[in-house]
């Protein structure tokens, strides 16, 4: 028997979301429907096929998107990277007031009045607002996470104090009492549910064979005229008129626009991800959508760069450079040119020895070649074996030497290459690392040992002035790859033009400081207590605020 399929939605029983989903899929042995706690956990068991379907909201006739479940799709975190829409669903909601428990009175009015306090989902204020506005103006509202959850609260509560707001099908799961049928504000109040699955999936690939009825997918009709995607794409928002020419794209390919939303990018301020859902009559060789982030001008497809393509876009991130941070592989390039090392030893045995055996040769042309070059190419020419052996050796010597001696200099010039400084170091494992590794495989590990790493740019100032103010400068918060924590980001040339503002600063204090006391001072005794001073106060502020070496500050404080 196959196994059956596994379907998610908002829990507990009883909810929107779990009607949305009976009406789409059916009750049957081959179908499995089950609760999540939110969202979010519907999302994570598509994601890690846990389930093979989530239905999830995603906008409401009367309310609007359902911003959590925008954020989700939005997926700053790459969380969520395999989980794709496959169609969708619309629920009529018609929401009823819900209490404990009979009321003592039978007058409705008087039941409202003793209500102080109501439970629901957001999304259920805003499509009962004209009836809460009526009656409940005022009264503390307690958001929770689903209706069936607020069903399940006010259930146990028996003073008629508390309400839920839910349908009547979650008061007579819970077993509550429906107060006020038809709340809404708008008789076709209507949610509009996505069906999520994961695209790596095979069993789930083909929706069409689990869903109940055509009503699920839409009229069947429509849905075999016409094709609805959903697109996330972000927007060089600087650039003048973007999204307006991102949204022309679509017109020109025949996309006929139904919804457009966005969240905030939460990359920099007023930056956003856009939700454009649109809908086209497919044909024979039906692309239009495959190409049409290609065509969008300014577009930036809100795929998240992955593995060594995030790493490398992060590296470069910096303006210094700083971050240009990789292992030299000081034990590797010791080994390296111990073998080559190792080779030409064996290369020069063997040219002693063949130089041994010429020597000792009776031949005396082979004794010639030995001091004459053009004997020994003769020699060569003629076929003669000791020669070829002797040319053999010079070429492949020429070949090792030159490999040596070239991978000889470079080591020398790896050898000659800056450590990183620890606050870059600091800041790419932290980013590197959180919430896990950005790279599998031994990648992993490429910034575990500090002492086999180098950093490529021209080390900035290492003076402690430069250092002390790199530690104290109001930097830009920039969000961490796990959206939890903000790195500081500055740029080193403002470093720079400050260190050089305070050096010409102190400069001319310390050289004319003692030309003006001196004017004024008489007292010897003061006099070279003043030279003492402003000499010991150049010689400490060349050795904190420049990178000069120890002779460079003995000579420029004797002179
Ligand atoms: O709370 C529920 O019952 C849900 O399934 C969630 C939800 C929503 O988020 O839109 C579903 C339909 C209604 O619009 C109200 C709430």
């Amino acid at each position: 028997m196959k196994d059956s399929i596994k379907v998610t939605f908002l829990g507990p029983l009883a909810s929107f979301s779990h009607q949305a989903a009976i009406d789409s899929f059916g009750k049957s042995d081959s179908v499995t429907l089950f609760a999540s706690i939110s969202f979010a956990e519907a999302f994570s068991a598509i994601q890690n096929n846990n389930a093979d379907y989530a239905v999830i909201p995603i906008e409401n006739s009367t309310n609007g998107s359902v911003v959590q479940t925008l954020d989700l799709l939005a997926d700053r975190q790459g969380l969520n990277k395999d989980v794709t829409v496959c169609a969708d669903y619309f629920l009529t909601v018609q929401h009823c007031l819900i209490i404990g428990a009979k009321p003592s009175n039978d007058n409705k009015e008087d039941s409202f009045k003793s209500i102080n306090k109501l439970y629901t989902h957001p999304q259920a204020w805003g499509q009962c607002e004209n009836f809460l506005g009526q009656h409940f103006r005022g009264i503390e509202r307690q958001d929770v996470s689903s209706t069936s959850k607020a069903v399940e609260i006010v259930a146990k509560e028996t003073s008629g104090q508390e309400a839920a707001i839910a349908s009547k099908l979650a008061a007579e799961f819970h077993g509550a009492l429906v107060l006020q049928e038809h709340i809404e504000d708008r008789s076709d109040n209507t949610t509009r549910f996505l069906i999520l699955r994961n695209r790596t999936s095979e069993r789930s690939s083909n929706i069409d064979s689990f869903l109940k009825t055509a009503a699920a997918v839409g009229d069947i009709e429509r849905q075999k005229k016409k094709r609805k995607s959903l697109i996330s794409f972000t927007i060089e928002h600087s650039a003048p008129g973007a999204l307006a020419d991102a949204l022309s794209v679509f017109k020109k390919h025949g996309l006929n626009l139904t919804s457009i939303n966005s969240r905030p990018s939460l990359i920099r301020p007023w930056q956003y991800i856009f939700f454009v859902e649109c809908e086209h009559v497919p044909t024979a060789n039906d692309e239009t959508t495959v190409h049409l982030a290609g065509n969008i001008p300014h577009i930036t497809p809100t795929y998240r760069k992955e593995g060594f393509a995030d790493v490398a876009r992060w590296i470069s991130l910096d303006p210094d450079n700083e971050t240009f941070i990789y292992r030299r592989f000081n034990q590797l390039g010791a080994r390296n040119l111990l073998y080559l090392q190792s080779k030409l030893l064996a290369i020069e045995k063997q040219l002693d020895e063949l130089d041994k055996n010429d020597a000792l040769s009776d031949d005396m042309t082979l004794k010639d070649s030995a001091r004459t070059w053009e004997i020994l190419m003769d020699l060569y020419d003629d076929g003669n074996t000791d020669a070829k052996a002797r040319m053999d050796l010079i070429v492949k010597l020429r070949a090792k030497l030159k490999e040596y001696h070239e991978t000889m200099l470079l080591q020398s010039e790896i050898l000659r290459l800056k450590r990183p400084h620890q606050r870059a170091l600091d800041a790419y494992r932290h980013w590197f690392q959180k919430p896990y590794p950005v790279l599998g495989g031994q990648a992993k590990t490429s910034l575990d040992d500090a002492s086999d790493l180098t950093v490529l740019n021209m080390s900035p100032e290492t003076d402690y002035l430069s250092t002390f103010l790199r530690l104290h400068w109001p930097a830009r918060p920039e969000l961490s790859r796990d959206g939890l924590q903000n790195i500081g980001v500055f740029n080193e040339s403002s470093i720079s033009r400050a260190v050089a503002l305070i050096t010409i600063f102190v400069a001319a204090i310390v050289l004319i400081g003692p030309i003006t006391s001196l004017y004024y001072v008489t007292n010897d005794a003061a006099k070279i207590g003043l030279v003492t001073g402003f000499t010991a106060l150049f010689a400490l502020s060349v050795g904190l605020m420049t990178n000069a070496r120890r002779a460079e500050i003995f000579g420029a404080t004797a002179a």
